[in-house]
């Protein structure tokens, strides 16, 4: 199958970003893209948490999901929404950081809310309070396309073994981390994790990331890192699409996942043990 990632820099005006998101997934889609996958918040990214107040809303009227589910139907592709910011029932006024896997009909086939929350004091001034916006999840997700069974994990959940391990065991053979990563700790970190998760499990590693920088309203900007990467089963680094925005394809090769798993099988030879 055909897949593609889109690399995005959005802005905090959900209406632009849909235009822009729509126009990369039809250019990947008119190059043979089947599954097509957008990164973390691809509705919206704010400093200022009263202007995504303002612009979003809650799942049922979240025009950047209507838009993507139509256009999704009218391809005939799946579409994995790599996250959407969407008002929730929470009694703070959370959002949750919500995926979406999107079927050929249009119909939403699964959900996920991102479980770990990114609160991080990294240095050189730069914080992040994750959980002051969003209301983390507690479910982990796993959904099937016809070729495959999907692990559904975002951005920081990268960085907990123990999630793709659960995914893996419950028969995941893909696991997606749509990411807004980061700089620093991009620099750092990105590569390793991702091929890292691809080795343990024998399973492609797809992270469509977002790129540049972002909306300013509380003074200083928000970066993040881009290198949208595809890794193979065997940990091979397929795409690493660099810090422009724009898609791309690849050849997502099912048959990977068994060969990888065959040559070192790590879910075969891993065992229960007593505590330290
Ligand atoms: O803020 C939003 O609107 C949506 N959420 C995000 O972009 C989140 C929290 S700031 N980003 C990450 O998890 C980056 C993780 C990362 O960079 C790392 O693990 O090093």
């Amino acid at each position: 199958m055909k897949a593609a990632l889109l690399q995005l820099n959005v802005s905090d005006d959900p209406v632009a970003n849909l235009v822009e998101t729509t126009a990369l997934l039809r250019a990947a889609v008119a190059e043979g893209a089947q599954f097509v996958l957008t990164p973390e918040v691809t509705n919206c990214i704010s400093t200022s948490r009263d202007r995504q107040r303002e612009v979003l809303q809650d799942e049922a009227s979240d025009i950047t999901l209507a838009g993507l589910r139509a256009e999704a139907a009218a391809q005939g592709i799946w579409l994995l929404i790599g996250s959407l910011a969407v008002k929730t029932d929470d009694p703070d006024g959370r959002f949750a950081n919500r995926q979406f896997l999107i079927a050929p009909d249009g119909g939403i086939q699964a959900r996920y809310d991102k479980i770990h929350m990114f609160d991080v004091e990294i240095g050189q001034g730069e914080s992040y309070r994750e959980s002051a916006g969003y209301r983390p999840g507690r479910r982990a997700v796993v959904a099937d396309l016809p070729a495959f069974r999907l692990g559904m994990a975002t951005c920081y959940d990268m960085r907990f073994g123990h999630l793709s391990r659960a995914l893996v065991q419950a028969g995941a053979q893909v696991l997606v981390y749509p990411s807004a990563f980061s700089p620093v700790t991009g620099a750092a970190h990105w590569h390793s994790l991702l091929r890292a998760r691809a080795i343990e499990s024998g399973a492609w590693v797809l992270a469509p990331a977002q790129t540049g920088t972002h909306d300013a309203t509380e003074g200083k900007p928000r970066s993040t890192y881009g290198h949208s990467l595809v890794v193979d089963p065997w940990g091979d680094v397929l795409v690493d699409a660099g810090t422009e925005t724009g898609f791309s394809v690849f050849d997502l090769d099912i048959d990977r996942v068994a060969n990888a798993r065959r040559r070192i099988p790590a879910l075969e030879n891993a065992r229960d043990f007593d505590g330290p």
